[in-house]
């Protein structure tokens, strides 16, 4: 087929599931590559890869509910990126996920990998499914079924999943085990994020937090900003979001507002974030915390603090709340919290924003960390772990931040000209023919 004009026949036109969406995740996501194609060179001619996951499953998972009627749900594994290694990223278990989501989740996995450069494409997993109105064996049949189902693209050295919202070290134990009951022997290396006694790293779990609170030190020096005594607000007190506000308080900071869905909280002294871990691990969420006021949930964002921690979902900061953003640091814990029209709203404002792509990346550096020691079946001490987890996040960080200065550029865009041109570059070494 020709075009009107009799040049050769467009490359870029979109498979359908590619068209639909511009405003969510996935539609956030390409804004994102645009504006870094113009720093790629002779690269950019690679772009269009960037923009159409390598491959996207989806599968049906049904289960038997304690109850003896039949669920069915419907789960995603995508890789968005395979020319640096095998696909790596998380399993999400939520009830509005969709496929868009994890296409969106998976490409920022690409970047992320590449970015603290380690030997990784990009890939994410997910099903729509509200976990807390499952019983436990309800969790672990859902689990095994959806491992069963996306067999056919997982394996140590083919895509590697891990924890990501609502699911954790259990739910890593039952996907090893299906793997391996499926292939026949004991296969640790197919996932991270395990407990510690099936082959899990030490360190894995507060692994993210750490590197959000380590890119976090970088910034604060870089702009004169004093952790002790500055205020943090946190969005999310999961995994990431807790043990970062545990870090930051440990540092001297105060943790004046917590937000999660079981209610908004504040204290202008700063809460007792041990008490207030604790406080979530009994009762599900920062509800009815007793060390602090409640907050309307629309206040949150225009809380006075110097350090803003979204750590829950994507598209939190939009341009209907950015305007009224105090902090001077944005930490992005999330991925994808920041919507492309609320970044410049921030830009403008003068907030420096640290993106997911590298902000978050200590997770998946210690899964890397993982990955490598259930190789080589030696295990390394935590303050090992953590040492080398925070010397590669201090030097990404630096390496994008004089990038950022060399153009003149946001994290964000910095972050994707070093990430998209180590992409670009193992695409066009490997080439393109079998
Ligand atoms: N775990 C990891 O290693 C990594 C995670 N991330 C990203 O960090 C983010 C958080 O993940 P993680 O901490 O693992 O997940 P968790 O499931 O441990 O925690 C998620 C937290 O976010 C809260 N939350 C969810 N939706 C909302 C909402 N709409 N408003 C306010 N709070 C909300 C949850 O509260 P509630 O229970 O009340 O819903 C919970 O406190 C995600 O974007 C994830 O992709 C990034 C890198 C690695
Ligand atoms: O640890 C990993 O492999 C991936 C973690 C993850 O899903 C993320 O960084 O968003």
């Amino acid at each position: 087929m020709s075009s009107p004009t009799g040049a050769a026949s467009p490359t870029h036109s979109l498979p359908s599931y590619l068209q639909a969406d511009h405003l969510g995740p996935w539609g956030n996501y390409l804004q994102q590559v645009d504006r870094v194609t113009p720093y790629l060179g002779s690269l950019a001619r690679w772009v269009e890869t960037l923009k159409r996951p390598k491959r996207i499953l989806i599968v049906d998972v049904p289960i038997e509910l304690d109850n003896g009627t039949i669920a069915h749900y419907e789960g995603y594994r995508v890789q968005h990126n395979l020319s640096r290694g095998p696909g790596k990223g998380g399993v999400r278990f939520h009830q509005d996920v969709t496929l868009s989501e994890v296409m969106a989740l998976s490409a920022w996995m690409s970047v992320k990998n590449a970015a603290v450069n380690v030997p990784y494409g990009g890939a994410k997993g997910g099903i729509r499914v509200d976990p807390k109105k499952l019983s436990m064996g309800e969790l672990e049949r859902l689990t095994r079924r959806y491992t069963s189902e996306i067999g056919l693209l997982i394996g140590p050295s083919k895509d590697i999943p891990a924890p990501d919202v609502n699911t954790n070290g259990q739910v890593m134990a039952w996907m090893m085990d299906t793997y391996s009951m499926n292939v026949g022997a004991t296969a640790t290396g197919v996932v991270t994020g395990k407990p510690v006694d099936l082959g899990g790293s030490l360190g894995r779990v507060e692994a993210t937090g750490r590197g959000v609170f380590t890119v976090g030190v970088e910034a604060a020096k870089l702009t004169g900003l004093h952790l002790d005594g500055a205020r943090v607000a946190v969005q999310g007190f999961g995994n990431v979001g807790g043990i970062a506000a545990k870090l930051f308080a440990e540092a001297g900071a105060k943790v004046v507002a917590v937000q999660d869905h079981t209610g908004t909280i504040f204290n202008s002294k700063g809460v007792d974030v041990p008490a207030l871990l604790a406080h979530v691990k009994a009762r599900g969420g920062v509800g009815g915390f007793a060390g602090a006021d409640v907050m309307k949930a629309e206040e949150f964002w225009g809380v006075d603090c110097e350090i803003l921690i979204p750590a829950a979902l994507e598209g939190q900061i939009t341009k209907d709340n950015a305007g009224q953003i105090k902090a001077k640091l944005v930490i992005e814990g999330a991925n994808g919290p920041t919507t492309t029209e609320a970044d410049d709203i921030l830009h403008d404002k003068g907030v420096l924003v640290l993106p997911d792509v590298i902000a978050n990346a200590g997770g998946v550096t210690v899964s890397y960390f993982e990955w490598v020691q259930d190789f080589s079946s030696f295990f390394w001490s935590e303050d090992e772990i953590n040492a080398r987890l925070v010397r590669i996040m201090q030097e990404a960080f630096a390496g994008i931040w004089q990038v950022a200065q060399e153009h003149k550029v946001s994290l964000r865009t910095a972050t994707f000209i070093v990430a998209c041109q180590r992409i670009l570059h193992a695409r066009e070494m490997r080439g393109l023919y079998p």
